[in-house]
């Protein structure tokens, strides 16, 4: 029997072994660890999906015995895992598990680390691969990383390599990205730095990728002879909650729009790669970015919430939320109209809008279809006929719908539009892994593909770090939308022609 000639289109498909691994979470006490990162790796544990040599170290400032640390992070785990955890998968994964307390800036805490994983080479006979998940505040990813290199902990040795995993916001302006990549990468290569967006370890935003180039009906459609606009709603239900302090210096352009926003718009406009290796993927993705320009004032729109309802209930505006200063000039909803100037995309006018306290949690692309040239049924057989639609839903019911005209039943001939469905839940019966189990298994495995590149996290901050800049020094008074709404009218003007806001 012949052999099956090797796929060079399969590159970066091949799952690459995850070899024996300590992995280190700076910030283990913190917030997203204990929601996100530890129930991961139990539900990577619960699969069998992590290496069979795995240790875990958490860092943080506060004091505490290595056993304090795995009671609180099972703990943790049992609160927030998607599944009920079965503690004897939880007593595997954090027996051994070790704590190192200081703070970020004390070469102490660093020699501390050195000893702790040099005792796990030890024990393991073998040097062991480290990723370094630094979940920390931002202002602490340059001092964590030249620490690293100054104890020598960056330095593959043999057989080991050694990842750096950072958290977002990768700096809260354009200069202060390039600084930080530059600091980075002073002690690091680029090849082992993974910048976390966690919207690309989303099964449906990875789904864009396989509709578009595993399906060959829609990709000629895919361009301006077809499509009349694009609409990328993130519609947040939840206020700021406890993360004022986080919160009022971000804004829900810097928050979601720089990042998860332009990963969503790159992912949908992107030339078919070459292969879906790390470095194909993302140079397609950075092509489009670059094709994008920093957006006037009269395509860009900000509001702030004000009081209303939530799930039935009274919720303060964002300006009475504990920790958001009086004079605040922060937006909680961020709406913007952007081009891609390239050959593909010329004329589509691409809407992003995205708010906290709007009426329902949505995150949709919703791509619109020119309508027919010519209605042959008549004024009353045509005032149904709508343009076609293809809406990719990310949350809350993840699928992939179409909307189609057709006949309603009956003797005469009137139309009206119908829906194509396919939903996760119910073709495939399974649930879908957490963003952070993909990308933090993608990390270890040493695969950049779903993480952001240097020259990539520059350039979304060259489209936006303009607008920023103009939003702070207009000190006009913010327009508010009652909380529980679809958000401000006033988002309406920066939409062309006859378009409008889809119903959130
Ligand atoms: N929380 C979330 O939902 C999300 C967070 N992120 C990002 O993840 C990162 C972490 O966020 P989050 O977990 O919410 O933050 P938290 O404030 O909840 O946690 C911070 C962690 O850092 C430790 N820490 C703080 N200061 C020091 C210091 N000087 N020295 C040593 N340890 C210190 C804390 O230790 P101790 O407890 O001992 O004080 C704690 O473990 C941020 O970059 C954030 O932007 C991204 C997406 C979502
Ligand atoms: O990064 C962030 O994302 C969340 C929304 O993430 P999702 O996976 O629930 O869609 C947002 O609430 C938060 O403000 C932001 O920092």
């Amino acid at each position: 029997m012949s052999e099956a000639p090797e796929n060079p289109l399969a590159k970066g498909l091949e799952r690459l072994p995850v070899h024996p691994t300590v992995l280190v979470i700076f910030g283990a006490t913190g917030d997203l660890a204990k929601r996100k990162l530890l129930p991961a790796l139990y539900n990577l544990a619960h699969e069998g999906a992590l290496p069979e040599r795995f240790h875990l170290i958490g860092v943080s400032r506060r004091e505490k015995a290595h056993e304090d640390f795995a009671a609180e992070a099972a703990e943790a785990i049992r609160s927030f895992s998607r599944r009920e955890p079965d503690e004897k998968v939880l007593e595997a994964l954090l027996a051994e598990a070790k704590y190192v307390p200081g703070t970020f800036d004390d070469e102490s805490v660093y020699r501390g680390l050195k000893e702790q994983l040099d005792a796990f080479d030890e024990a393991a006979g073998q040097p062991l691969n480290r990723a370094f998940y630094l979940s920390t505040a931002p202002e602490f990813f340059p001092v964590i990383v030249e620490a690293l290199g100054n104890e020598e902990l960056t330095k593959a040795a043999g057989e080991r390599e050694v990842r750096v995993i950072i958290e977002k916001p990768f700096g809260t302006t354009l200069a202060e990205a390039q600084d930080l990549n530059q600091r980075v990468l002073s002690v690091l290569d680029e090849s082992q730095v993974f910048r976390i967006d966690h919207y690309l370890g989303k099964e449906t935003v990875q789904n864009m990728l396989a509709f578009r180039f595993a399906n060959s009906m829609f990709e000629p459609l895919f361009n301006r002879n077809f499509i009349d606009n694009v609409q990328i709603t993130a519609s947040e239900d939840i206020g700021i909650g406890t993360r004022a302090g986080y919160y009022d210096h971000a804004g829900a352009l810097r928050d979601l729009v720089q990042n998860h926003m332009l990963q969503l718009l790159t992912l949908l406009c992107m030339e078919p790669p070459v292969d879906f290796s790390a470095d194909e993927v993302r140079s397609e993705k950075v092509k489009v970015l670059h094709s994008i320009r920093p957006p006037h004032r009269d395509a860009t729109f900000r509001a702030r919430y004000g009081p209303g309802t939530a799930a039935g209930e009274d919720v303060p505006g964002y300006l009475q939320e504990d920790g958001v200063p009086a004079d605040s000039h922060t937006e909680t909803y961020a709406a913007l109209r952007l081009h891609v100037e390239n050959w593909r995309w010329a004329g589509v006018p691409f809407y992003l809008r995205t708010g906290k306290r709007l009426a329902r949690k949505v995150t949709e692309i919703a791509v619109t279809f020119k309508p027919v040239p010519h209605l042959a049924f008549g004024s009353e057989g045509s005032v149904g006929v709508k343009p076609n639609q293809l809406i990719f839903t990310m949350q809350p019911n993840e699928g992939v719908s179409m909307s189609l005209g057709a006949k309603i039943p009956g003797t005469r001939m009137r139309i009206r539009p119908v829906n194509m469905e396919f939903l996760y839940g119910t073709a495939f019966m399974s649930q879908s892994p957490e963003a952070y189990e993909r990308l933090i298994m993608d990390a270890m495995r040493g695969d950049a593909t779903l993480f952001t590149r240097n020259d990539e996290v520059e350039a979304q901050w060259r489209i936006i770090d303009p607008v920023v800049r103009r939003w702070e020094d207009e000190a006009e008074t913010l327009v508010e939308y009652p909380s529980g709404s679809q958000g401000p009218p006033e988002a309406n003007e920066l939409l062309l022609g006859d378009d409008e806001w889809r119903a959130i």
